[in-house]
């Protein structure tokens, strides 16, 4: 039995829940955010890599400005990503949102579960912001499910070197891992890498159909309960 490694938003979970409701989520409370925490060891840490990465002496209103302009367009940066994980456990703990997940994966995710599969995640969001993703679903708490979770920090989902890291990690061969996403860039990291693929293409995300071509070899599907095993 393969074990399923799933990407989150467009696979499991509507983009749109992420766009419009999480970033601007996180865009309106990352000024408070800073000036409350900036002193924190593991907030300060991130801050200072947006600070590198800017090249100039910046204040800390400055670091603010830069990540509000990533999170309008959507970088997947490592720094990003962990300290708006941090700020989304107030949304989540406040009950000012739950995570969407789309029904037909909810229930694949528990059968398979159920039925011995291991599961894993692999998401540009920060393990922490995973955890409190699932924790917080539509469908209640998935945490359970998953004995494996991934975050850029082990590479960028279009490269390979990650997928071979996630193996790696997991102590299973490339081809004992099936992948599920809806980027057809991160399904060919993992082919190239050795993993089985499949395109998860959510109608709701992507009117257009990824069909013939536009989806790269990968095996096609339009909800979870369409996933072959074999
Ligand atoms: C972990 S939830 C937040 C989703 C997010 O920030 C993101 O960038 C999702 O990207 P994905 O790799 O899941 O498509
Ligand atoms: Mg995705």
């Amino acid at each position: 039995m393969p074990l399923i490694l799933t990407d989150i938003e467009g696979t499991t979970s509507s983009i749109s829940f992420v766009k419009d409701v999480l970033f601007p989520y996180a865009r309106r409370a990352l000024p408070g955010f800073v000036r409350a925490h900036a002193e924190e060891p593991e907030v300060r840490r991130w801050l200072d890599v947006v600070a590198t990465e800017h090249g100039a002496v910046c204040s800390d209103d400055t670091i603010v400005e830069i990540l509000q302009g990533w999170i309008d367009e959507d970088r997947k940066h490592t720094a990003l990503k962990a300290l708006q994980g941090m700020i989304w456990s107030d949304g989540y703990r406040g009950a000012d949102f739950t995570a969407h997940i789309y029904p037909d994966a909810a229930a694949q995710l528990r059968d398979w579960h159920a039925a011995g599969l291991p599961l894993a995640v692999y998401s540009s969001g920060s393990v922490p912001a995973q955890k409190l993703f699932f924790g917080h679903t539509d469908a209640g708490d998935l945490t359970g499910l998953f004995e494996g979770w991934f975050d850029t920090e082990v590479g960028h989902k279009r490269e390979a070197g990650s997928y071979t890291e996630i193996a790696r990690r997991l102590g299973r061969l490339p081809d004992d891992i099936l992948f599920l996403s809806d980027v057809v860039e991160e399904l060919d990291a993992a082919r190239e890498a050795g993993l089985r693929t499949v395109l998860i293409d959510r109608l709701d995300d992507y009117p257009q159909p990824r069909l013939g071509d536009a989806a790269h070899g990968h095996a096609r599907v339009e909800r979870f309960d369409q996933v072959a095993l074999d």
